[in-house]
């Protein structure tokens, strides 16, 4: 069955439009269960990263895409090699809150270095 859907839409001169990318990936129709923490859900279905854009898509995506990737790469990166991170308290699950057991790690104080690019 096609639906078509013609909508008609007033616009005032100006006015500044945009898609909030933030509403999509929250889409259940798209991501199952979209409000929980899944990342596999990403390794069980490939092609479903095609269907996140961040940066938008199109001739008005971000210009700076991918400045903006080879930097988060460095610093998630940096942080990864260099910190031990652990989350604090309860993990955030929406329904069934998990208090975490803390591993005993060994002391050590974390030092960040930042390396000029
Ligand atoms: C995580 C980092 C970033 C994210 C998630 C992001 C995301 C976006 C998004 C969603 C748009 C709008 C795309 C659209 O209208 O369809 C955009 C546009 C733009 N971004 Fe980024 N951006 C990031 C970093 C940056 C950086 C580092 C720069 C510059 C140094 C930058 C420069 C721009 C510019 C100039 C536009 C306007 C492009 C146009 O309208 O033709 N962005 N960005």
């Amino acid at each position: 069955m096609n639906i078509i859907i013609n909508w008609q839409i007033s616009v005032d001169s100006g006015a500044v439009i945009t898609a909030q990318l933030g509403a999509l990936h929250v889409n259940n129709d798209i991501f199952k269960n979209a409000e929980k923490f899944y990342p596999e859900r990403f390794i069980e279905d490939p092609k479903l990263l095609n269907q996140v854009i961040p940066f938008g898509i199109g001739k008005r995506s971000c210009v700076r895409e991918n400045l903006a990737r080879t930097t988060m790469f460095l610093v998630f990166g940096n942080l990864l090699l260099r910190c031990d991170i652990r989350p604090h308290g309860l993990f955030p699950s929406t329904k069934n809150q998990v208090p975490y057991k803390a591993a005993k790690l060994p002391d050590k104080n974390v030092e960040l270095e930042f390396v000029k690019l």
